[in-house]
């Protein structure tokens, strides 16, 4: 089954979030919150999208010690929401310890969120990472050895861009999530972003999910704007 494009509710307060959201109506939709609008509006606005129908994406990119992600994970496992990730740089133990924490805090009759790991951000150029990360190898080297490090911790998947998820697939398997951000509409301006793919190109490289922010949530019709997305996503 095709999954909806996630919509990344980038807005800084629940205020703007839930007047964007207006435009949607009735339509449930797969949202992502992230530290913005979580760290302005706390787990009342994910109770609040929850109780619209929405599926949840709580995009806070966890990265920290084992122990204190394993315990943080506990306490997000409670929240409800259907996506969770880390920071795959934080090691095999921290992703390992983080599904740990998600298990055991994961209410009985609850589903445990999907916990992914963010590879190499979209926004990071090959140029980038070995000047900054000093990574002596190329961009897919490094997105590739963190997929399979993640893949081995058990997780559920990777955040990666569209380019990278039909070589993960190979050395992972077809089940194993590729979330890909930096979707953008052909003539859209990249902004921060460096790996960037259209939400046809993403579909036909095998991703699994696309996360769309600004070329919804910046657009003069967001709902136009979200189906054309949507149509060239489900289109093979
Ligand atoms: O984990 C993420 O969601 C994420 C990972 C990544 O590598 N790149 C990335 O852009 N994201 C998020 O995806 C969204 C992309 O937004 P736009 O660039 O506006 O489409 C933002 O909310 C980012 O925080």
């Amino acid at each position: 089954m095709v999954q909806k494009p996630i919509i990344a509710l980038d807005f800084p307060d629940r205020g703007t979030a839930e007047q964007f959201l207006q435009n949607f109506q009735d339509e449930q939709l797969f949202v992502k919150v992230g530290m913005e609008l979580f760290y302005k509006e706390g787990s009342a606005f994910i109770n609040w999208l929850k109780s619209q129908g929405h599926n949840i994406f709580l995009d806070l990119k966890l990265h920290d010690i084992p122990n204190t992600v394993y315990s943080a994970m506990k306490v997000l496992a409670g929240l409800g929401v259907d996506m969770v990730n880390v920071h795959a740089a934080g090691g095999y133990k921290m992703m390992e310890l983080a599904l740990k924490g998600l298990e055991e805090g994961t209410p009985k009759g609850m589903e445990r969120p999907i916990l992914i790991a963010v590879t190499q951000l979209t926004s990071t150029s090959e140029e980038q990472m070995q000047s900054e990360q000093l990574i002596d190898r190329g961009l897919k080297d490094s997105v590739l050895h963190y997929a399979k490090l993640a893949f081995a911790a058990g997780l559920d998947g990777v955040v990666c861009s569209a380019l990278e998820a039909r070589e993960i697939s190979k050395i992972t398997s077809q089940e194993f999530l590729k979330v890909t951000p930096g979707i953008r509409m052909e003539g859209d301006s990249s902004h921060d972003q460096s790996r960037i793919v259209t939400p046809r190109d993403a579909r036909k490289l095998e991703a699994s999910h696309i996360v769309v922010g600004r070329s919804i949530t910046q657009a003069g019709d967001p709902l136009q704007a979200y189906e054309q997305v949507k149509l060239e996503w489900e289109m093979k």
